[in-house]
């Protein structure tokens, strides 16, 4: 039982009854889950399964059919731009101005989000983040590691509540992937809460607090990666396809299927 004068956190994130239709065609269908403060939160689900399309809704980017999204109290429909200043969006690497250098996009997104840079600041924070000596390359120049660290700093550079990251770890080497994901860590140890999705089901178990799986855009379970695989470990589906003990993907194909999707 709560302490009558216990003060409660609002959730970072609450979302309730999503629908998001393109045509006639529902591809989110009722979804509702929670993120609190500091959490990394997963979003897993087979190619297809609604993942991007409740990131574009999150952000506010798609006109929901019906349900809410609210960001530390700020309803994102009915304030966007209020609830934008709260999110950070990792831009995919094609949406960045190829031809500009890194300093000149550290300055630009700077500029845009309204935070005040000096130019040595600019050249600080290109340092920490291991390009220090690329710092005139063009975007196009740097490798899939390299743009990935941008973009991941670009999102955070108005320090956002909470940050939603759209497979922020595809296409990179382990070397790449473990560095991105320190980072996120320690976004998270400064504060941030993380919505992300990732195909890598091994990460997910690895590195989310809790997870939800989702498929044809519904909520099949959510939980800590070991509260779910202790819930479904014995799931007939889930037995089938697992070799020894039951690991997450083995809980997500067994409750997904495993034929594969377009
Ligand atoms: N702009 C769009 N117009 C019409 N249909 C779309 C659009 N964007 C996505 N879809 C469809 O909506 C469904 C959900 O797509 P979404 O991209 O949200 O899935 P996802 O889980 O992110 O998949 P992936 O893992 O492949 O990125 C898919 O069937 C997709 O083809």
């Amino acid at each position: 039982m709560r302490e009558m004068n216990e003060s409660v956190e609002p959730p970072v994130l609450e979302i309730s009854d999503l629908r998001v239709a393109y045509g006639s065609r529902t591809v989110v269908d009722g979804l509702a889950f929670r993120v609190d403060r500091g959490e990394i939160f997963g979003l897993l689900g087979p190619n297809g399964a609604g993942k991007t399309t409740t990131l574009s809704a999150l952000e506010g980017l798609v006109k929901p059919l019906s349900g809410r999204v609210v960001v530390n109290g700020v309803e994102v429909q009915r304030y966007p731009i209020e609830a934008e200043a709260l999110l950070g969006v990792q831009l995919q690497s094609s949406s960045f101005q190829a031809e500009l250098s890194i300093e000149q996009i550290v300055k630009l997104y700077a500029g845009l989000y309204g935070v005040r840079l000096s130019r040595a600041q600019i050249r600080e924070s290109i340092r920490t983040l291991g390009l220090g000596e690329e710092l005139g390359k063009r975007f196009k120049h740097l490798s899939g590691g390299q743009q990935q660290r941008l973009a991941l700093f670009i999102a955070t550079i108005h320090n956002p509540l909470l940050l939603l990251l759209d497979e922020p770890t595809a296409g990179l080497d382990p070397q790449s992937r473990r560095t991105l994901w320190k980072r996120i860590e320690k976004l998270r140890g400064d504060g941030s809460s993380i919505v992300l999705t990732t195909h890598s089901m091994e990460e997910a178990q690895a590195v989310c607090d809790r997870v939800a799986i989702i498929d044809h855009g519904k909520l099949l379970t959510l939980g800590t990666p070991a509260e779910l695989i202790n819930k479904h470990k014995d799931d007939p589906e889930v037995l089938a396809v697992a070799h020894g003990a039951v690991t997450l993907e083995d809980v997500f194909i067994g409750l997904t299927g495993d034929e594969i999707r377009d």
